[in-house]
């Protein structure tokens, strides 16, 4: 790929060039944030091979290491543990997605896989991202390993993004079909991830601290890759290996919200009035260390610094980028012919609507993290090619039949904010891409876009408008140049939700 390491940026105006930096600058967030790299950078042997070090910790290893995971991300860091020690893991167990290990093989990811004698167990299940048999039976062996474990074990515990689904032990007599049933019907009806897994931990015997009490008295240690906003250790996977602090209150408050309280199954209230005459209260966790081993600010901060080696003045704008993909893709739209006229004051009138309804947007949408003034600022200071990043994870309202990913949907309605404006003489682009590799249910991680984007579409008699209306980005997109605006990456074997680009590059 000469373009890749060719010119310097300041030489590159086709679009295409500008794209092919864009993907450098996403597999460089990706990159970062692998699981091979981020365990060897967690965890270290001292020379005898006899002490295992983790950040400032250090624990004594002498054949009795056990290791459990779940999560999508999982198989390739359960693959890393194992390669660096081996000769000390006794056991292992992991529960991942049904299909990653034939998608990782046929992706030629041989660092994703576990060797042909690995000692780790590897259970396949939660199709769809809900919890079946499959995942059942994993949580199970999971639960037995740990129950089993003494004073004298270590338990390495994996966790990644999908580890709710992955470990699904509901307590009895709670059904597995009642926790799927109930976790669908919140999901559907707009739950947060943080309202959906206090619930699921009220429900649980392994999550909300319930592994690392079975685990008691082993040590254990767990390493965690965020998909979650502000990294919440407790709100990952539904933290079970982080003591937990919900109440009955505030999931009775949940599903009274989503109209779920009165159709309750009975077994769902019997458990939730047991939680509030537990003895034990909630499960404690002193004999455990939660490592953050990666996130999306450690992807990001790498595309920043790849960006600057290319030349581009480069800023992370958020890293907690939500809410309606609509109102996400205003505010790109208005960033863009913002940052526009700071980048050429003297030809472009300084857009005064367009900068107030920019930090109006940005304060309706509550984004704690958001550097504007300063990114502005920078740009203002730039006098040239300018690259502003971000990370997070947007919400699409599904209305249509059609296929489609969040990235996609963001990119295609960026694409129409940026034709809404005059932008002077600089090449815009902005790239939307999901870091596992999989925008919703499609074959892509996501979608490019400039500001020619209505009028090529028009070219090609596209209709963008019906496109979005019925959420089919990813139809748009195969047609739309050719399917040239895709961003195919494969599963990536990692997941800290997702990055977006935003690029001006005066002409
Ligand atoms: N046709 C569509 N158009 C746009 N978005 C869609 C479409 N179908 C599904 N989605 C979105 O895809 C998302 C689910 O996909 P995906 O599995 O990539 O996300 P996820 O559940 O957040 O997992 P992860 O955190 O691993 O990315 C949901 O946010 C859903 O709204
Ligand atoms: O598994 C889960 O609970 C979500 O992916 C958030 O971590």
């Amino acid at each position: 790929r000469p373009l890749l390491w060719g010119p310097p940026v300041a030489r590159m105006t086709s679009g295409m060039a500008l794209a092919e930096q864009a993907r450098q600058l996403f597999d460089s967030a990706v990159g970062a944030v692998q699981p091979g790299p981020m365990l060897q950078r967690t965890l270290s042997l001292d020379p005898s091979g006899r002490q295992l070090k983790v950040r400032d910790r250090t624990f004594q290893l002498r054949e009795n290491l056990y290791l459990v995971g779940f999560g999508k991300a999982v198989l390739g860091m359960a693959a890393a543990a194992e390669e660096l020690l081996a000769q000390h893991l006794v056991q292992g167990v992991i529960s991942v997605p049904k299909g990653i290990r034939a998608a990782m093989e046929h992706a030629g990811k041989k660092e994703m896989l576990l060797k042909p004698h690995s000692r780790v167990q590897v259970f396949e299940g939660a199709e769809d991202n809900l919890p079946d048999r499959d995942a059942l039976r994993a949580a199970l062996t999971i639960q037995q390993l740990a129950e089993g474990l003494t004073a004298d074990d270590l338990l390495l515990v994996l966790i990644s993004g999908g580890g709710s689904a992955l470990l699904p032990a509901p307590i009895p007599p709670v059904t597995l079909e009642e926790k799927q049933m109930l976790t669908k019907l919140l999901a559907a009806r707009g739950a947060t991830i943080q309202e959906l897994n206090t619930i699921r931990k009220a429900l649980s015997q392994l999550k909300g601290g319930g592994l690392a009490q079975a685990a008691y008295p082993a040590q254990v240690i767990s390493l965690i890759l965020s998909d979650v906003i502000g990294d919440p250790l407790e709100v990952i996977a539904s933290g079970p290996t982080v003591a937990s602090a919900h109440s009955v209150q505030d999931c009775l408050h949940i599903l009274n919200h989503y109209g779920l309280r009165a159709a309750l199954p009975r077994s769902v209230k019997t458990v939730l009035s047991r939680a509030d005459s537990d003895p034990h209260g909630p499960h404690t966790c002193g004999h455990v260390l939660n490592v953050i081993i990666g996130s999306n600010s450690l992807a990001l901060a790498e595309a920043q610094r790849q960006a600057e080696v290319l030349g581009y003045h480069s800023m992370v704008l958020s890293t907690a980028m939500q809410g309606d993909v609509k109102r996400v893709a205003r505010f790109y739209g208005l960033l863009a012919r913002v940052a526009a006229a700071h980048l050429t004051p003297s030809l472009a009138e300084r857009p005064l609507e367009e900068e107030v309804e920019l930090h109006q947007l940005a304060a309706e949408l509550q984004l704690p993290d958001l550097q504007l003034e300063e990114a502005l600022e920078a740009v203002a200071k730039a006098k040239g090619p300018v690259c502003l990043l971000a990370g997070g994870e947007p919400t699409v309202q599904l209305q249509g039949s059609g296929k489609g990913g969040r990235n996609q949907e963001l990119a295609l309605h960026v694409g129409v904010e940026l034709g809404r404006q005059p932008l002077g003489p600089i090449d815009v682009l902005f790239l939307s891409g999901g870091t596992d590799g999989q925008d919703g249910p499609t074959k892509v991680a996501g979608a490019w876009v400039m500001s020619d984007l209505v009028s090529q579409a028009s070219a090609e008699s596209l209709d963008i408008a019906t496109s979005l209306a019925n959420n089919d980005s990813y139809t748009f997109f195969c047609h739309f140049r050719g399917g040239t605006h895709l961003l195919h990456t494969g599963l990536t074997g990692t997941n800290v939700m997702d990055v977006h680009l935003l690029i001006l590059h005066p002409q």
